[in-house]
Formats: structure tokens, C-alpha cells, sequence
């Protein structure tokens, strides 16, 4: 009698085995395939074309296809095109040629409506409904590094995020930080000094490091009140997270593998917990001075929350802004510099003008608002070589932008490269360097995106172009810049884009 129980008890048991096991494959069946083949189907009756993705990695395996074809493709014979996008992103290049500026295309479960058609981006730029957020492609995957800080968060939370840390921006702000700018770029040029002297009058420099120094050092005295040596820890751990967790694994995203103690998201969740516990080190230590982190502080003590929630408030949004103005400021100064150094008669002119403006004073925020040659060059480099990849965005709930109807859940991609070397907008040297450019209106105003669009842009625009501004000129006043172009064209700090 018991054995034909426990017999009924393992057949119940292996039937809702089963049962389970069905539901679970229909349901990711029905989350991986059916939805974003309802959406792509939405898009191809307004006569929007893709690629045909196929299960379950939608187009991943073609954009390593067209990656790899790349690779093996003839060069430009060690000349410098400044157009990267055949080299790093040649599937996007191929779909734009097959299906026009506005396409499709899937990466798992996430749709992509990839756009650089000038109307469709202005209207991008000019909508300001929260119904337009922050794209949530790999937001699990990318949790350690940037919980529900501002770069990440969408509707109401962001709104409040950006009314704390604007502020902290405006240009009266900025002005005030100039002499720590000032300062912190005079230490770099003073340490390059001292090693040229002592070299005999020319040497070799690998700026990389040193700028991202200078930007760190600048963020930490600036925004936090501390200095590089307190913040440099968190920085190192940040590139280190940064690096555990860029690699997609769209697997784990689709199915919550990412919540699994595998030895990468190990890594990563120690990292996470290694710079929280740094950041609060830094609360902790703060002083009484009026910057970002006490703006920060006071509205996580008004707002009536539990301690972990406010302690969590803080270090997503300290994060953010570490993150943010590090990499993107170094970049830009390591790309501005080569092609300074590669156009030596823009070089001389921004020289020229530095030491005209300064006139041996030193630098302050006056000076540095009369340096035009030296803004268009900073434009320009922007242009060329933008720090993000791409803006990016996700419908949150249904919208109509430029004339496109896009449902809820599709993420919308704008090419910033795209949309600053079409020769359209841009005329047929597009591709090439000419600061001039930037000497009169531009009818382009929507279409040039080096910090991103409409309600999302960049907080810490005026801050980090003082940032550049301060260091190119001290740099260029002292120094001769050459690339080691004939070794390697792109400096290596300047290899990576982020996509924010
Ligand atoms: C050359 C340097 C920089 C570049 C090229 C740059 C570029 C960008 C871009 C493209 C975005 C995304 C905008 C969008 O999605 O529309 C962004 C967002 C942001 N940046 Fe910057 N950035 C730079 C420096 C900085 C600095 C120095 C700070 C602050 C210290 C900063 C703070 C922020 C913040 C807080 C956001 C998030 C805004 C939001 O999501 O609402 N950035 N930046």
C-alpha cells in the first residue's frame, strides 16, 4: 500500500515536473521570440526594413560575422581616416546600406530601432516626455556599476536626480572651480616638465595615465571635496567593474542567470561592494564645503527613506559621477591633443591665442571664455572623435517621433559618428579635421551629439569643457605636441567609447 502511494506521489510529482518544465520553455518562447517578432512585425508594416534575426541571439552572430570580415579587410595603407565605424561597428555600416538611416534589429530579446535620420533626431532631442527613458539594454547586467544612479534611472527618480546635480553644474559653479582645474593641470604639466628636463629637452610621453589623473584629481577635488590620492582607489576599482561587466551576455539577461554566483558576477558583486564601502569612507571624511556630494547628502537626509535606501541613493549617484566625467574628459583630451599634434598649423594658432589671451596672467574663467580657436578645436574634436558611442534611448510607453510610430519596450539607438560625419549635414570634407567649422551657426544643431540629446544631455558639459580647456592650453603653451603617428595613430586611452 505505501509502495503504491510513494509510486503515485513520484508520478505526481515528475507530471508537474514536466508541466513546470513546458510552461518554462513556452514562457521564454513566447519573452525571447513571439514579443520582439510582434515588434519588428510593427515596424516592417510602417516599412521600416532589418536584418532577420534568428533564435534566440537575434543578430548577434551576424555582427561578429561582419566584425571578423572587417578584420580581414584591406587597410587604409597607414593613412589616418577619421571615420572608425568600418573598423569597430561594420554591421551597422552594412544594414544602414541595405535598409536605409532608420532600421531594426534584435540582440536576445531586445529590439533595436537604430536611427540616424536627421527629423527622427530632432524630435529625440526636442521631446521631454519621461515617457522617453534611458535605454535598459543589459541594466541588469550593468547593476554593480551603476545601481539607480541618474546615468541609468528613468521618470520621476530621474527627474529628482537631475534637479540635485544640475545645479551643482551651472556655470557661476563652474566658474568657481577653475583655480582647483587650474591647479590640478599645472601639477601634470609641471611633473612632464621635470621629466623633459631631465631627459635633455625631448622625450617620449604616454599621456594616457596622466590625463586620466587629471581628470580623476579634478572630479575628486571639484565634486567630493578630496583629493586624487582618496578618490584614485575608487577610480581603479570603477575601471575594474567597468571592465567585469562589459562584456554582454545576453544568455544571462534573458533568463536571470545573471543572479547566479558564477565567478564573473562574483567578481563584479565584490567590486560593488569594495567601492560602495570607499564612497561612504568619503561621507564619512567630508567636510562642511558646498559641493556636489554634500547637495547629494542633504537630499538623501531629507528625503524620508531607511538608511540603506539613502546610503544606496548616495553611492549609485556619487558613482555615476565618477564614471561619467572621468573616462569621457580623458578621452576627448587624449584625441584633441593627437590631432592638435597632426595639424601642427591649428597647434600654432591655438598657441598663438593662449599666450595672447593669458598674456603670462594666469589662467582664469574670463581668459578662457575668449579662447575660440581653441573652443572650435575642442568642437571639433568632439565631432570626430565623440566619447559616446551612441545616445541611447527606450520607449517606456508608446510614442510617434519624426513620423515613426514605436511601441513600448524598443530601444532607440542613434549613431553619434553617423550623424556627425554625414556629408549632408556636414559637407563633403566631413571626414575631415577643420575646427573652422565651428566658426559660425550651425544649421546642423540637432544632429551634432558629443553630449547626447534633448532632456538627457550631459550635466557636466560647461564642467568638463573648462576641464579641456584649462588642460590643452597649459599643455599646448609649454609643449610641442606630436603624435607617434608613424607607431600608433590613436592614442590608447582614446580606444574606447562608452555608450551611456
Ligand atoms: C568631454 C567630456 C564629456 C562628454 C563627451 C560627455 C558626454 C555625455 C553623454 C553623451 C551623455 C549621455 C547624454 C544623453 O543620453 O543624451 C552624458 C551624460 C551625463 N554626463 Fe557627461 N560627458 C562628459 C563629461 C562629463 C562630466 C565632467 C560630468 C560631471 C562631472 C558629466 C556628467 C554627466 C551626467 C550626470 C550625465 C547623465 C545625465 C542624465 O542621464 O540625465 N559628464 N555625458
Amino acid at each position: 500500500m505505501m509502495e503504491v502511494g510513494m509510486a503515485m506521489a513520484m508520478k505526481v510529482l515528475l507530471s508537474l515536473c514536466c508541466v513546470g518544465a513546458c510552461s518554462l520553455a513556452l514562457y521564454l518562447y513566447h519573452t525571447v521570440w513571439v514579443v520582439p517578432q510582434r515588434l519588428l512585425a510593427g515596424f516592417r508594416r510602417q516599412g521600416i526594413g532589418g536584418p532577420r534575426p534568428s533564435f534566440p541571439y537575434g543578430n548577434i552572430a551576424d555582427m561578429r560575422e561582419a566584425v571578423a570580415a572587417g578584420k580581414s579587410a584591406p587597410r587604409a595603407g597607414g593613412r589616418i581616416v577619421h571615420d572608425y565605424r568600418p573598423a569597430v561597428l561594420p554591421f551597422y555600416e552594412k544594414w544602414r546600406k541595405e535598409h536605409g538611416p532608420v532600421f531594426t534589429y534584435s540582440m536576445g530579446n531586445a529590439v533595436f530601432l537604430h536611427v540616424s535620420r536627421a527629423d527622427v533626431v530632432r524630435d529625440i532631442n526636442l521631446c521631454v516626455s519621461l515617457d522617453l527613458g534611458k535605454s535598459s539594454y543589459l541594466k541588469a547586467t550593468h547593476e554593480p556599476l551603476f545601481g539607480r544612479g541618474i546615468l541609468k534611472s528613468n521618470g520621476e527618480a530621474c527627474a529628482h536626480q537631475r534637479k540635485i546635480i544640475a545645479p551643482e553644474f551651472f556655470l557661476d559653479k563652474v566658474k568657481g572651480m577653475v583655480d582647483l582645474m587650474v591647479d590640478s593641470a599645472q601639477t601634470l604639466v609641471e611633473s612632464w616638465e621635470a621629466r623633459v628636463d631631465k631627459s635633455g629637452g625631448t622625450l617620449d610621453i604616454k599621456i594616457d595615465d596622466d590625463i586620466r589623473a587629471y581628470s580623476a584629481d579634478v572630479i575628486s577635488r571639484t565634486c567630493f571635496g578630496s583629493s586624487y590620492v582618496k578618490g584614485k582607489k575608487i577610480f581603479l576599482k570603477l575601471r575594474e567593474l567597468q571592465k567585469a561587466v562589459s562584456k554582454p551576455n545576453v544568455l544571462a539577461e534573458m533568463t536571470g542567470l545573471r543572479f547566479f554566483p558564477t565567478k564573473k558576477n562574483r567578481q563584479a558583486w565584490g567590486l560593488h561592494k569594495q567601492v560602495h564601502r570607499l564612497i561612504l569612507e568619503i561621507v564619512k571624511e567630508s567636510g562642511e564645503d558646498k559641493n556636489l556630494l554634500r547637495a547629494i547628502l542633504h537630499s538623501a537626509s531629507s528625503n524620508k527613506v531607511g538608511l540603506r535606501e539613502a546610503e544606496n541613493f548616495i553611492v549609485d549617484n556619487c558613482k555615476s559621477i565618477y564614471f561619467a566625467g572621468y573616462e569621457s574628459t580623458a578621452v576627448t583630451a587624449a584625441w584633441c591633443l593627437m590631432l592638435l599634434g597632426l595639424h601642427p598649423e591649428w597647434q600654432d594658432r591655438v598657441r598663438q591665442e593662449v599666450l595672447h589671451v593669458c598674456g603670462g596672467r594666469p589662467l582664469d574663467s574670463q581668459s578662457l571664455h575668449k579662447m575660440k580657436n581653441l573652443t572650435m578645436v575642442i568642437q571639433e574634436t568632439l565631432r570626430l572623435y565623440p566619447a559616446g558611442a551612441f545616445v541611447s534611448r527606450m520607449a517606456l510607453e508608446e510614442l510617434k517621433l519624426g513620423g515613426v510610430h514605436i511601441p513600448k519596450g524598443v530601444n532607440i539607438y542613434i549613431p553619434v559618428s553617423t550623424m556627425h560625419l554625414d556629408p549632408k549635414l556636414w559637407g563633403p570634407d566631413a571626414k575631415e579635421f577643420n575646427p573652422a567649422r565651428f566658426s559660425h551657426a550651425r544649421p546642423q544643431l540637432h544632429s551634432y551629439l558629443p553630449f547626447g540629446a534633448g532632456a538627457r544631455t550631459c550635466l557636466g558639459q560647461g564642467f568638463a569643457t573648462a576641464e579641456l580647456k584649462i588642460l590643452i592650453s597649459l599643455i599646448i603653451s609649454k609643449v610641442c605636441a606630436q603624435p607617434l603617428a608613424a607607431l600608433s595613430p590613436f592614442p590608447s586611452t582614446a580606444s574606447s567609447t562608452t555608450t551611456y
